[in-house]
């Protein structure tokens, strides 16, 4: 028997997603996976994200006991994940996406259009306060942390008048259908790159056989391409995972479509660009070629547009 060891962050909503990928592992001819729970300073830290030090910080303890052989995958929401290739790891598998869309959790059935005037938001994502601000100025915005639970308990208790969270999140915790939250639709309202993506990393070089399987097997090719796509964006705009930047790729009908949205941190100016672009066929490589075509064209745009001047693009790691 192969033992395959999945390490993980120890959040409820990692542990969660985690899950999704254990059993998909676990049905795999002849393997047996580990759960290795890991600790960041992300998930200890009450900190604003923003004083964390950037992108990566639930990435690098996880990276870390990968590297020291301590598991052999680990399981990344892929947006929380830095742009820059880490020295010995590499991305092994991209999953089936989850939605993409962020969703508004409010008190007695508000929606983003009907919350009184100064009604209390709750985020702690410069991007959603962006675009909170351009939609309602009026609302106060509350910086918040924590994780899902928290959040929603916020407006359960009355602190809050709504949140704004990642459907996703919600989804893999069980929490849509009790919440019936509004949903955010991604034409007004594009989501960080890869939200709802999950990452799977591996170590460089060629894995164990029956995990190089699992991991093919796992792989979803327009997952794949979309969110390299939104990702490349993020990296041609030298911005971090905490940057005012939302971007949504689909592939439709063999066409791949990109869509990208910078805002200045007050709402106040937005640039958007889109392009399209046709793969040679429906192979990985070629949608992964064409991913990075509409991404360049796109970045052109946004930086000729003025997106450095107006937004704070250059998070450092
Ligand atoms: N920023 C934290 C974070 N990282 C991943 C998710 C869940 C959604 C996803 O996997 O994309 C969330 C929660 C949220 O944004 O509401």
């Amino acid at each position: 028997m192969t033992v395959i060891r999945v390490g993980t962050r120890a959040s409820a909503l990692a542990l969660a997603q985690t899950q999704t990928i254990v059993n998909r592992i676990a049905a795999s001819a002849g393997v047996e996976v580990e759960i290795v729970r890991v600790t960041t300073h992300g998930d200890t830290s009450t900190e604003p994200l923003s004083s964390l030090g950037g992108t990566g910080v639930f990435a690098s303890a996880l990276r870390e006991a990968l590297l020291n052989d301590e598991c052999d995958v680990i399981v990344h929401s892929f947006k929380d994940l830095p742009t820059a290739p880490h020295p010995g790891l590499r991305i092994g598998a991209t999953p089936k996406r989850a939605d993409a869309r962020d969703v508004l959790v409010a008190r007695a059935g508000f929606t983003l259009d009907t919350l009184p005037e100064g009604a209390r938001v709750g985020t702690g994502s410069p991007r959603r306060v962006a675009q909170l601000r351009e939609r309602r100025p009026d609302l106060t915005i509350v910086d918040i942390r924590g994780n899902i639970d928290t959040r929603v308990g916020r407006v359960a208790e009355g602190d809050l008048d709504a949140v704004v969270l990642a459907a996703a999140g919600l989804g893999r915790l069980g929490r849509l259908d009790s919440l019936a939250p509004e949903f955010l639709d991604l034409s007004g309202w594009p989501t960080a790159p890869a939200q709802g993506a999950l990452a799977i990393e591996v170590r460089d070089g060629k894995p164990d056989r029956l995990l190089g399987v699992a991991l093919a097997t796992m792989n979803h090719s327009s997952t794949e391409a979309t969110t390299t796509a939104e990702r490349t964006v993020l990296a041609r705009l030298e911005a971090g995972c905490a940057a005012p930047i939302g971007a949504t790729a689909v592939v439709d009908d063999g066409l791949l479509f990109l869509t990208a949205t910078v805002y200045s941190p007050d709402g106040s100016r937005r640039i958007t660009s889109s392009h399209a672009a046709t793969p040679d066929s429906h192979s990985a490589l070629h949608l992964t070629q064409a991913a990075l075509d509409v991404a360049e064209r796109v970045s052109i745009d946004l930086l000729a547009g003025g997106a450095a001047e107006f937004a704070p693009l250059k998070v450092t790691e």
